[in-house]
């Protein structure tokens, strides 16, 4: 949908950002292009909307050369998020997210409809369209410069580096939320960034670069820690990476049935590991009924671990067991148990896979 042919960039000095580059960017998913410091990411991701202009290849949307358009037009039609999202200080935030439909031409109420449709779809509410970007936290802001790239209904969102400077918490559901948003839209998200782990969580696939704007390996995350095309990809995805690839992994293990009980039920003595659930059969603990039996109560219980939801991965079942005191991992369907997993049973069913 996205296609480089031949890209190339040197800057005025001579320095080549980006050689060669040949790449296909699917419609209507994430693509990340992932690399070191300096490797050509934003200038490449620049080249899209004309920022930056190759010194020769092109880049066609749509079989349309990028070239053949308006740098002013295309830009408009293309959103673009950035690290600490640019806003206008001086605009407050519906007035900084209404500015592409204006430029578009729309009216004053329909551009205000649509910014306001926009921030709502980012969480954000009419009360905090009406303040100054100073007056909300480093994340919000963030999410109003996705509201702003959303705001004119574009196909195509390019985002650099848009989570790195939010804590990892604000990041990862930032991360959640462009996830989500790429998939209600279907629009299609081209997202640099350094962190592997952001390209691997976030990425529909994955374009690894290195230094000198050349493409290393353009693959689909699962592919990338299973087989990185040479030492410097294996490199660069970094550890674990076996480990790492399970996440991608759906094994097919049925869970067993666990004894539960709710607080105040009698469990007997001799009876194991009891995993405690609310009135609606949410897990809330375990409780090892080996050596005492009677009221189960709320001092028996020892921390539930990670749960795994039906069908999930090889890797989240094996951290559901990994952190269960019992070493049953809990698997929950709408957030009610329907059985326990054990990691000879999820390593068995690895092992048949090919
Ligand atoms: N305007 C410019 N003039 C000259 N060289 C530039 C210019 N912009 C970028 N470069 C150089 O081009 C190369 C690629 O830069 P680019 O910003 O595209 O890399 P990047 O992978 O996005 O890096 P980072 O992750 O550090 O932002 C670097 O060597 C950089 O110094």
């Amino acid at each position: 949908m996205i296609r480089f042919e031949s890209v190339t960039k040197r800057y005025a000095d001579g320095t080549v950002a980006v050689d060669g580059l040949d790449l296909e960017v699917p419609g209507g998913g994430i693509t990340v292009l992932v690399g070191p410091s300096g490797c050509g990411k934003t200038t490449s991701l620049r080249m899209i909307n004309r920022m930056v202009e190759p010194s020769s290849g092109r880049i066609l949307i749509h079989d349309r050369d990028v070239a053949d358009r308006p740098p002013a037009q295309l830009r408009r039609s293309i959103g673009y998020v950035i690290q600490h999202a640019g806003l206008f200080p001086h605009r407050t935030v519906l007035a900084n997210v209404m500015t592409v439909p204006r430029l578009l031409g729309w009216d004053r109420g329909r551009a205000r409809a649509a910014a306001m449709e926009s921030l709502e779809k980012v969480g954000l509410t009419a009360d905090q369209a009406r303040r100054y970007p100073t007056q909300l936290s480093g994340g919000q802001q963030q999410r109003v410069g996705v509201a702003r790239a959303l705001a004119s209904g574009p196909e195509v969102v390019l985002m650099d580096e848009p989570f790195s400077a939010v804590d990892p918490i604000v990041r990862a559901e930032l991360q959640d939320e462009v996830r989500r948003l790429q998939r209600e839209l279907g629009i299609t998200v081209v997202l640099v960034t350094h962190d592997i782990d952001e390209a691997l969580s976030l990425g529909d696939m994955v374009a690894v670069m290195r230094q000198g704007g050349h493409l290393a390996q353009f693959a689909h995350p699962a592919e990338l820690l299973a087989e990185p095309a040479d030492d410097f990809v294996a490199t660069f995805v970094g550890r674990d990476r076996g480990y790492r690839a399970l996440g991608f992994v759906d094994v097919a293990v049925t869970p067993s049935p666990v004894l539960t009980a709710r607080l105040g039920e009698s469990v007997p003595a001799g009876t194991g590991w009891v995993l405690a659930v609310d009135e609606v059969g949410a897990p809330i603990g375990w409780a090892d009924a080996t050596g005492w039996g009677g009221p189960l109560t709320d001092s028996r219980l020892h921390r539930l671990g990670t749960l795994a939801p039906a069908g999930a991965s090889a890797r989240t079942l094996l951290d559901a067991v990994l952190s269960s005191p019992s070493r049953r991992g809990v698997v929950v369907e709408d957030g009610r148990v329907v059985g326990t997993v054990g990691a000879d049973e999820v390593l068995r069913a690895l092992g048949t896979l090919r």
